[in-house]
């Protein structure tokens, strides 16, 4: 995989009958192709990973690989709290199937550990694959954050490409940007114009499952220094994405995606849907961002999405 930037989508994951929807899922991967995304993930936490089993998870990454051109990247999530056993997944996928462009290795949840065995645990994932690995930090969820003084520890592991920040804590993020190599993707829906604004070079991002043509607009006007044309748009997209993380996520896009007819609304427990009163709102807000027209575009090849060109997959007129 070249450098990473641009839009990515976190694919949800498609449930129906109690069983993934391939189908389905392969409907949606090509549809975000098409809107001109820079590249997609399975099995993050949008794609409620951890209720899915490793042989689903093996699955999904091959049905997505298969409907996507060749040099259109997928990342895989990764998620585990035991490092051993970590490592032991990413032998066994490379092992029956073709891996992912990328791995989205989140820090172990639950367990709490030091920065010092954050970095050990890392380190041990490196030394299990030579495929790029991006780390998550995403601390709501895992209960743990990466510290800057760790990413300079591992700065000599070269399969170490990037960061997905959802920490909230921007400081951070100009901080690295400004120190260190390494390719820093937004995963705070809400704080995406700030980050890019700051030079971060894309984001995975949940809410980019609807209208994903209006956020990689938003991606290029940040880039082409249009400020004023960005914060307008993005003011339009704020309502949205504030009620998409109003409830457990993806509950509230599931059901986003179900009133536009691209997805059901099943889970998985621990799961449930969207309560019935933040669907009413949600409703409300579709349909405004429905309305909004489509920014002229000029594509660039799909072929270089995703890779290390100046401008994103996209380019507003
Ligand atoms: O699955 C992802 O990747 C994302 N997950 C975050 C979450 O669910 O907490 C949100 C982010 O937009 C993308």
């Amino acid at each position: 995989m070249k450098q990473m930037q641009g839009i990515w989508i976190p694919l949800i994951t498609p449930i129906s009958g109690a069983e993934v929807d391939v189908p389905a899922l392969q409907k949606l991967a090509g549809h975000y192709f098409s809107a001109g995304v820079s590249g997609l993930v399975v099995c993050g936490s949008t794609g409620e990973a951890s209720m899915l089993s490793e042989g689903e998870k093996a699955q999904i990454l091959a049905a997505v690989q298969d409907v996507v051109p060749v040099g259109f990247p997928v990342m895989m999530g990764i998620g585990g709290s035991y490092t051993q056993r970590v490592a032991e997944k990413l032998t066994r996928l490379e092992k029956f199937g073709t891996p992912p462009d990328a791995y989205l290795i989140s820090t172990p949840a639950y367990v709490r550990p030091s920065q010092e065995g954050i970095a050990l645990h890392f380190r041990a994932l490196c030394e299990a694959t030579e495929q790029p690995i991006v780390l998550y930090n995403i601390p709501a969820r895992t209960g743990v954050h990466i510290e800057t003084s760790t990413l300079s520890a591992l700065s000599d592991c070269p399969q170490i490409i990037g960061m997905k920040d959802c920490s909230g804590r921007l400081e951070q993020a100009a901080r690295i940007l400004r120190t260190s190599p390494l390719r820093l993707m937004c995963g705070d829906d809400h704080l995406l114009s700030d980050f890019l604004s700051i030079g971060g070079h894309g984001a995975i991002s949940a809410a980019a499952h609807i209208r994903p043509d209006l956020f990689c607009a938003l991606y290029a006007m940040i880039r082409q220094g249009e400020t004023a044309r960005s914060l307008i748009l993005f003011q339009q997209l704020f309502p949205l994405i504030r009620l998409l993380h109003c409830e457990p996520n993806p509950a509230p896009l599931k059901a986003a995606l179900s009133l536009l007819g691209m997805a059901k609304e099943e889970f998985r427990l621990p799961m449930t849907p969207m309560s019935a009163s933040g669907k009413q709102y949600l409703a409300r807000e579709l349909e405004k961002l429905m309305q909004i027209p489509a920014p002229q575009l000029t594509g660039i090849s799909p072929a270089k999405r995703g890779t290390n060109l100046v401008f994103p997959s996209c380019v507003v007129r």
